[in-house]
Protein backbone atom coordinates (compact mmCIF):
# COMPACT_ATOMS: atom_id res chain seq x y z
CA UNK A 1 0.00 0.00 0.00
CA UNK A 2 1.30 3.34 -0.88
CA UNK A 3 1.29 6.75 1.21
CA UNK A 4 -0.92 9.23 -0.09
CA UNK A 5 1.41 11.90 -1.30
CA UNK A 6 2.07 15.20 0.35
CA UNK A 7 0.47 17.24 -2.45
CA UNK A 8 -2.77 15.30 -2.45
CA UNK A 9 -5.00 17.07 -0.34
CA UNK A 10 -7.40 19.92 -0.20
CA UNK A 11 -7.26 22.56 2.39
CA UNK A 12 -9.80 23.64 4.16
CA UNK A 13 -10.08 27.03 6.02
CA UNK A 14 -13.03 27.36 8.67
CA UNK A 15 -13.05 29.31 11.58
CA UNK A 16 -13.31 27.09 14.51
CA UNK A 17 -15.98 27.56 17.69
CA UNK A 18 -13.64 30.04 19.29
CA UNK A 19 -13.79 32.22 16.00
CA UNK A 20 -10.12 30.84 15.58
CA UNK A 21 -9.16 30.91 11.65
CA UNK A 22 -7.92 27.14 11.15
CA UNK A 23 -6.99 25.27 8.08
CA UNK A 24 -7.28 21.22 7.97
CA UNK A 25 -5.57 19.00 5.23
CA UNK A 26 -8.65 16.90 4.03
CA UNK A 27 -7.15 13.87 1.97
CA UNK A 28 -8.29 13.57 -1.36
CA UNK A 29 -10.61 10.46 -1.63
CA UNK A 30 -10.22 9.34 -5.19
CA UNK A 31 -6.51 9.36 -4.16
CA UNK A 32 -7.31 7.13 -1.25
CA UNK A 33 -8.72 4.92 -4.02
CA UNK A 34 -6.45 4.92 -6.25
CA UNK A 35 -3.91 3.72 -4.35
CA UNK A 36 -6.07 0.34 -2.78
CA UNK A 37 -6.42 1.69 0.63
CA UNK A 38 -8.04 -1.49 2.40
CA UNK A 39 -8.15 0.75 5.77
CA UNK A 40 -10.78 3.45 5.88
CA UNK A 41 -8.48 6.44 7.29
CA UNK A 42 -9.69 6.99 11.10
CA UNK A 43 -11.13 10.82 9.96
CA UNK A 44 -14.05 8.89 7.91
CA UNK A 45 -15.05 6.43 10.51
CA UNK A 46 -18.11 6.94 11.53
CA UNK A 47 -18.58 4.83 15.23
CA UNK A 48 -22.71 5.61 15.10
CA UNK A 49 -23.66 4.52 11.89
CA UNK A 50 -24.49 0.86 13.16
CA UNK A 51 -26.95 2.41 15.53
CA UNK A 52 -28.56 4.85 13.05
CA UNK A 53 -32.21 4.34 11.71
CA UNK A 54 -32.80 1.37 10.07
CA UNK A 55 -32.42 0.62 5.97
CA UNK A 56 -35.51 -0.45 3.88
CA UNK A 57 -35.99 -0.95 0.17
CA UNK A 58 -39.63 -0.24 -1.08
CA UNK A 59 -39.93 -2.86 -3.03
CA UNK A 60 -39.77 -4.88 0.70
CA UNK A 61 -42.21 -3.45 2.43
CA UNK A 62 -45.45 -5.10 1.77
CA UNK A 63 -47.33 -2.89 4.09
CA UNK A 64 -46.14 0.34 3.06
CA UNK A 65 -48.98 2.09 0.49
CA UNK A 66 -46.90 4.63 -0.17
CA UNK A 67 -44.45 4.81 -2.77
CA UNK A 68 -41.81 7.93 -3.73
CA UNK A 69 -43.68 9.47 -6.19
CA UNK A 70 -43.08 9.23 -9.91
CA UNK A 71 -44.04 12.23 -12.33
CA UNK A 72 -44.25 11.76 -16.02
CA UNK A 73 -42.75 15.77 -17.25
CA UNK A 74 -44.48 15.17 -20.57
CA UNK A 75 -48.07 14.75 -19.28
CA UNK A 76 -47.80 17.43 -16.75
CA UNK A 77 -46.90 19.74 -19.99
CA UNK A 78 -49.42 18.52 -22.36
CA UNK A 79 -51.93 20.19 -20.13
CA UNK A 80 -55.25 19.58 -22.57
CA UNK A 81 -55.07 15.65 -21.83
CA UNK A 82 -57.19 17.10 -18.26
CA UNK A 83 -57.20 13.40 -16.30
CA UNK A 84 -53.47 12.54 -16.96
CA UNK A 85 -52.86 16.20 -15.87
CA UNK A 86 -55.17 16.19 -13.53
CA UNK A 87 -53.78 12.81 -11.68
CA UNK A 88 -49.97 14.13 -12.04
CA UNK A 89 -50.87 17.30 -10.44
CA UNK A 90 -52.13 15.18 -7.42
CA UNK A 91 -49.16 12.84 -7.11
CA UNK A 92 -46.78 16.19 -7.13
CA UNK A 93 -48.83 17.95 -4.32
CA UNK A 94 -48.86 14.66 -1.72
CA UNK A 95 -45.59 13.63 -3.06
CA UNK A 96 -43.68 17.19 -2.79
CA UNK A 97 -45.38 17.44 1.31
CA UNK A 98 -45.23 14.00 2.29
CA UNK A 99 -41.47 12.64 0.17
CA UNK A 100 -40.25 16.22 -0.57
CA UNK A 101 -38.12 14.10 -3.34
CA UNK A 102 -39.99 13.41 -6.88
CA UNK A 103 -38.90 10.87 -9.53
CA UNK A 104 -38.87 12.67 -13.17
CA UNK A 105 -39.80 10.44 -15.80
CA UNK A 106 -40.23 11.64 -19.54
CA UNK A 107 -37.88 14.75 -18.84
CA UNK A 108 -37.30 15.69 -21.94
CA UNK A 109 -33.71 16.15 -21.95
CA UNK A 110 -32.12 14.92 -25.40
CA UNK A 111 -30.15 12.07 -24.70
CA UNK A 112 -27.14 13.60 -26.08
CA UNK A 113 -27.29 16.58 -23.62
CA UNK A 114 -27.12 14.05 -20.56
CA UNK A 115 -24.24 11.53 -22.77
CA UNK A 116 -22.07 14.94 -23.28
CA UNK A 117 -22.24 15.87 -19.03
CA UNK A 118 -21.48 12.49 -18.52
CA UNK A 119 -18.43 12.16 -21.06
CA UNK A 120 -17.10 15.45 -19.64
CA UNK A 121 -17.33 14.79 -15.72
CA UNK A 122 -15.36 11.39 -16.25
CA UNK A 123 -12.87 13.10 -18.29
CA UNK A 124 -12.24 15.31 -15.57
CA UNK A 125 -12.39 12.65 -13.01
CA UNK A 126 -9.97 10.61 -14.92
CA UNK A 127 -7.42 13.49 -14.60
CA UNK A 128 -4.29 12.93 -12.45
CA UNK A 129 -5.21 15.22 -8.82
CA UNK A 130 -2.47 17.61 -9.88
CA UNK A 131 -4.18 17.92 -13.72
CA UNK A 132 -7.20 18.69 -11.75
CA UNK A 133 -5.66 20.74 -9.71
CA UNK A 134 -4.33 22.63 -12.43
CA UNK A 135 -7.40 22.57 -14.99
CA UNK A 136 -9.81 24.76 -11.98
CA UNK A 137 -9.62 27.24 -9.36
CA UNK A 138 -11.32 28.02 -6.38
CA UNK A 139 -13.53 30.24 -5.11
CA UNK A 140 -14.85 31.11 -1.65
CA UNK A 141 -19.00 32.16 -2.05
CA UNK A 142 -21.27 31.26 0.67
CA UNK A 143 -20.48 27.82 -0.68
CA UNK A 144 -17.50 26.59 -1.49
CA UNK A 145 -17.25 26.22 -5.85
CA UNK A 146 -14.57 24.92 -7.20
CA UNK A 147 -12.04 21.45 -7.18
CA UNK A 148 -12.06 21.92 -3.30
CA UNK A 149 -13.16 20.27 -0.28
CA UNK A 150 -16.96 19.92 1.00
CA UNK A 151 -17.41 21.86 4.10
CA UNK A 152 -14.94 21.11 7.59
CA UNK A 153 -15.84 22.79 10.60
CA UNK A 154 -13.26 20.72 12.70
CA UNK A 155 -11.03 18.08 13.03
CA UNK A 156 -12.81 15.86 14.49
CA UNK A 157 -15.57 15.88 12.26
CA UNK A 158 -16.07 12.51 10.22
CA UNK A 159 -15.27 12.79 6.87
CA UNK A 160 -17.08 12.32 3.86
CA UNK A 161 -16.29 9.60 1.15
CA UNK A 162 -16.44 11.78 -1.76
CA UNK A 163 -14.75 14.29 -4.61
CA UNK A 164 -16.79 16.70 -6.05
CA UNK A 165 -16.29 20.13 -8.14
CA UNK A 166 -19.06 22.65 -8.15
CA UNK A 167 -19.86 25.54 -10.75
CA UNK A 168 -21.53 28.66 -10.42
CA UNK A 169 -23.45 28.22 -13.81
CA UNK A 170 -25.71 31.45 -13.87
CA UNK A 171 -25.97 34.19 -13.74
CA UNK A 172 -24.11 34.19 -16.88
CA UNK A 173 -21.43 36.73 -15.87
CA UNK A 174 -21.13 36.10 -12.35
CA UNK A 175 -17.76 34.17 -13.01
CA UNK A 176 -16.21 36.51 -14.97
CA UNK A 177 -12.75 36.42 -14.92
CA UNK A 178 -12.60 33.86 -12.11
CA UNK A 179 -10.84 30.54 -12.66
CA UNK A 180 -13.65 28.39 -11.94
CA UNK A 181 -14.57 25.84 -15.07
CA UNK A 182 -12.70 23.33 -15.60
CA UNK A 183 -10.36 24.02 -18.60
CA UNK A 184 -9.93 20.23 -19.28
CA UNK A 185 -11.46 18.75 -20.99
CA UNK A 186 -12.17 21.93 -23.15
CA UNK A 187 -15.52 20.99 -23.65
CA UNK A 188 -16.74 20.97 -19.81
CA UNK A 189 -18.22 24.39 -19.62
CA UNK A 190 -20.39 23.73 -22.89
CA UNK A 191 -21.69 20.50 -22.08
CA UNK A 192 -22.35 21.45 -18.64
CA UNK A 193 -24.20 24.65 -19.66
CA UNK A 194 -26.26 22.79 -22.42
CA UNK A 195 -27.80 20.66 -19.84
CA UNK A 196 -28.28 24.12 -17.76
CA UNK A 197 -30.37 25.01 -20.31
CA UNK A 198 -32.45 21.72 -20.17
CA UNK A 199 -32.96 21.68 -16.68
CA UNK A 200 -34.01 24.88 -15.83
CA UNK A 201 -36.98 24.72 -18.13
CA UNK A 202 -37.77 21.32 -16.56
CA UNK A 203 -37.50 23.69 -12.94
CA UNK A 204 -39.43 26.53 -13.85
CA UNK A 205 -42.79 24.58 -15.44
CA UNK A 206 -42.19 22.33 -12.03
CA UNK A 207 -42.25 25.52 -10.06
CA UNK A 208 -45.39 26.74 -11.86
CA UNK A 209 -46.85 22.60 -11.66
CA UNK A 210 -46.42 22.91 -8.11
CA UNK A 211 -48.11 25.94 -7.43
CA UNK A 212 -51.07 24.59 -9.14
CA UNK A 213 -50.88 21.21 -7.56
CA UNK A 214 -51.85 23.73 -3.94
CA UNK A 215 -54.51 25.31 -5.76
CA UNK A 216 -52.33 28.48 -5.85
CA UNK A 217 -52.02 31.34 -8.40
CA UNK A 218 -49.27 29.48 -10.96
CA UNK A 219 -46.75 32.33 -10.53
CA UNK A 220 -46.34 32.32 -6.48
CA UNK A 221 -42.90 30.58 -6.73
CA UNK A 222 -41.81 31.31 -10.09
CA UNK A 223 -42.22 35.16 -9.50
CA UNK A 224 -38.97 34.76 -7.09
CA UNK A 225 -36.70 33.76 -10.23
CA UNK A 226 -35.88 36.49 -12.19
CA UNK A 227 -34.17 34.73 -15.54
CA UNK A 228 -31.49 36.97 -15.38
CA UNK A 229 -30.20 37.01 -11.55
CA UNK A 230 -31.20 33.83 -10.36
CA UNK A 231 -28.67 31.69 -9.59
CA UNK A 232 -27.63 27.95 -10.41
CA UNK A 233 -25.08 26.19 -8.42
CA UNK A 234 -23.76 22.24 -10.62
CA UNK A 235 -22.09 20.06 -8.14
CA UNK A 236 -20.50 17.30 -9.63
CA UNK A 237 -20.15 14.17 -7.13
CA UNK A 238 -17.87 11.52 -7.40
CA UNK A 239 -18.37 8.84 -4.82
CA UNK A 240 -15.21 6.53 -5.05
CA UNK A 241 -15.41 2.70 -4.36
CA UNK A 242 -15.01 2.38 -0.12
CA UNK A 243 -13.01 0.10 1.50
CA UNK A 244 -15.87 -0.01 4.74
CA UNK A 245 -18.70 1.14 3.29
CA UNK A 246 -20.16 -0.01 6.76
CA UNK A 247 -18.73 2.88 8.84
CA UNK A 248 -18.67 6.08 6.26
CA UNK A 249 -21.06 7.99 4.11
CA UNK A 250 -20.62 9.49 1.01
CA UNK A 251 -22.43 12.56 2.14
CA UNK A 252 -23.55 13.22 4.77
CA UNK A 253 -27.20 14.03 5.63
CA UNK A 254 -28.38 16.94 4.64
CA UNK A 255 -31.71 18.76 3.59
CA UNK A 256 -30.26 21.44 0.64
CA UNK A 257 -30.70 25.29 1.10
CA UNK A 258 -31.64 25.71 -2.49
CA UNK A 259 -35.11 25.87 -3.61
CA UNK A 260 -35.55 23.02 -6.18
CA UNK A 261 -32.60 20.30 -6.82
CA UNK A 262 -32.14 18.80 -9.87
CA UNK A 263 -30.37 15.37 -9.58
CA UNK A 264 -28.97 12.65 -12.12
CA UNK A 265 -26.58 9.90 -11.61
CA UNK A 266 -25.19 7.87 -13.86
CA UNK A 267 -23.04 3.89 -14.02
CA UNK A 268 -24.97 3.03 -10.89
CA UNK A 269 -28.37 3.32 -9.39
CA UNK A 270 -27.17 2.77 -5.73
CA UNK A 271 -26.58 5.47 -2.81
CA UNK A 272 -28.86 7.62 -2.45
CA UNK A 273 -30.96 7.23 0.48
CA UNK A 274 -34.13 9.52 2.08
CA UNK A 275 -35.70 9.84 5.38
CA UNK A 276 -38.90 9.06 5.64
CA UNK A 277 -40.84 7.59 9.39
CA UNK A 278 -37.86 7.43 10.93
CA UNK A 279 -36.56 4.98 8.43
CA UNK A 280 -33.65 5.47 5.77
CA UNK A 281 -35.20 4.58 2.51
CA UNK A 282 -33.08 3.35 -0.54
CA UNK A 283 -34.15 5.50 -3.09
CA UNK A 284 -35.62 3.49 -6.25
CA UNK A 285 -34.04 5.59 -9.21
CA UNK A 286 -34.97 4.20 -12.61
CA UNK A 287 -32.03 4.26 -14.98
CA UNK A 288 -33.23 6.95 -17.24
CA UNK A 289 -34.92 9.39 -14.89
CA UNK A 290 -34.11 12.22 -12.79
CA UNK A 291 -34.90 13.13 -9.17
CA UNK A 292 -35.97 16.36 -8.12
CA UNK A 293 -35.09 17.60 -4.24
CA UNK A 294 -37.58 20.30 -2.73
CA UNK A 295 -35.15 22.61 -0.59
CA UNK A 296 -35.48 24.64 2.49
CA UNK A 297 -36.04 28.05 -0.18
CA UNK A 298 -39.14 25.96 -1.36
CA UNK A 299 -40.09 25.03 1.88
CA UNK A 300 -40.28 28.57 3.51
CA UNK A 301 -42.06 29.76 -0.14
CA UNK A 302 -44.71 27.26 0.43
CA UNK A 303 -44.70 27.85 4.64
CA UNK A 304 -44.24 24.22 4.98
CA UNK A 305 -46.65 22.93 2.41
CA UNK A 306 -43.72 21.34 0.11
CA UNK A 307 -40.98 19.85 2.33
CA UNK A 308 -37.39 19.71 1.99
CA UNK A 309 -36.30 16.15 2.63
CA UNK A 310 -33.55 15.10 4.84
CA UNK A 311 -30.94 12.75 3.05
CA UNK A 312 -27.56 11.54 2.30
CA UNK A 313 -25.34 8.95 0.11
CA UNK A 314 -23.80 5.88 1.46
CA UNK A 315 -20.83 4.02 -0.24
CA UNK A 316 -20.03 1.06 -1.88
CA UNK A 317 -17.38 -1.52 -1.76
CA UNK A 318 -16.37 -2.06 -5.60
CA UNK A 319 -18.79 0.51 -7.03
CA UNK A 320 -18.09 3.71 -8.05
CA UNK A 321 -21.18 6.36 -8.33
CA UNK A 322 -21.36 9.90 -9.97
CA UNK A 323 -23.99 11.98 -9.66
CA UNK A 324 -24.60 15.86 -10.62
CA UNK A 325 -26.97 18.06 -8.16
CA UNK A 326 -27.87 21.56 -9.85
CA UNK A 327 -29.46 23.70 -7.35
CA UNK A 328 -31.72 26.50 -8.64
CA UNK A 329 -31.95 30.09 -6.43
CA UNK A 330 -33.71 33.22 -6.59
CA UNK A 331 -30.83 35.91 -6.17
CA UNK A 332 -29.36 36.33 -2.73
CA UNK A 333 -31.29 39.71 -2.59
CA UNK A 334 -34.92 38.34 -2.75
CA UNK A 335 -37.24 38.59 -0.28
CA UNK A 336 -39.34 35.52 0.38
CA UNK A 337 -42.46 35.67 1.20
CA UNK A 338 -43.56 32.79 2.56
CA UNK A 339 -47.76 32.01 1.03
CA UNK A 340 -50.53 32.20 3.70
CA UNK A 341 -53.23 30.43 3.38
CA UNK A 342 -56.06 31.78 5.13
CA UNK A 343 -58.54 28.67 5.44
CA UNK A 344 -55.69 26.22 6.22
CA UNK A 345 -55.35 25.92 9.67
CA UNK A 346 -52.06 24.10 9.42
CA UNK A 347 -49.49 27.35 9.73
CA UNK A 348 -45.99 26.34 9.28
CA UNK A 349 -45.15 29.64 11.03
CA UNK A 350 -42.72 30.48 8.43
CA UNK A 351 -40.81 34.02 8.23
CA UNK A 352 -40.36 36.65 5.61
CA UNK A 353 -36.48 35.75 4.67
CA UNK A 354 -33.90 37.26 2.49
CA UNK A 355 -32.83 34.19 0.67
CA UNK A 356 -28.78 36.02 1.31
CA UNK A 357 -29.63 35.55 4.75
CA UNK A 358 -30.86 32.17 5.17
CA UNK A 359 -27.88 30.98 2.41
CA UNK A 360 -25.19 32.71 5.09
CA UNK A 361 -27.35 31.08 8.42
CA UNK A 362 -27.41 27.14 6.37
CA UNK A 363 -23.61 27.16 5.84
CA UNK A 364 -22.74 28.65 9.11
CA UNK A 365 -24.65 25.94 11.63
CA UNK A 366 -24.28 22.99 8.92
CA UNK A 367 -23.40 20.29 9.05
CA UNK A 368 -26.39 19.44 11.92
CA UNK A 369 -27.63 16.13 13.23
CA UNK A 370 -30.95 16.81 12.24
CA UNK A 371 -33.42 19.34 10.30
CA UNK A 372 -32.51 22.39 11.79
CA UNK A 373 -31.24 25.07 9.93
CA UNK A 374 -34.79 26.24 8.31
CA UNK A 375 -36.27 27.20 11.98
CA UNK A 376 -34.25 30.43 11.00
CA UNK A 377 -36.93 31.34 9.17
CA UNK A 378 -40.03 30.27 11.51
CA UNK A 379 -41.67 32.33 14.20
CA UNK A 380 -40.98 31.36 17.35
CA UNK A 381 -43.43 29.15 18.82
CA UNK A 382 -44.78 30.54 21.83
O1 LIG B 1 -25.47 11.92 -4.95
C1 LIG B 1 -26.68 12.07 -4.78
O2 LIG B 1 -27.52 11.31 -5.29
C2 LIG B 1 -27.20 13.18 -3.91
C3 LIG B 1 -26.31 14.39 -3.83
C4 LIG B 1 -26.81 15.43 -2.88
O3 LIG B 1 -27.68 15.20 -2.08
C5 LIG B 1 -26.22 16.79 -2.90
O4 LIG B 1 -25.23 17.03 -3.64
O5 LIG B 1 -26.76 17.67 -2.18
FE1 LIG C 1 -28.50 17.02 -1.24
Amino acid sequence: MEELSENCFHEATYLDQEGQLRTSRVPVVQELARRGFKHLPERFIRVHLEHDYDVVDLSLLNNVSEVLPSISMAKLRARSESTDWTRELAELASGANTWGMLIIKDHGVPGHVLDGVKDVVKEFFGLSFEEKKASVGSYVSVDNMGYVRNFVKSEDQPLDWIDRVTVKAAPVGATQGLHVWPQRPADFRHAIEQYVHEARTILNDLLEALAEALSLEKHVFLQNFDPKDSEINVRVNYYPPCPRPDHALGLTPHSDASALTLLMQFDTAGGLQVLKDKKWVNVPWPPEALLVNMGDLLEIMSNGKLKSPWHRVVTQMDVERFSVALFYNPSPRTLIDPIRDSNSLKDEGYEKVVVGDYLQHFYRVSPTAEKQAINFSKRPKT
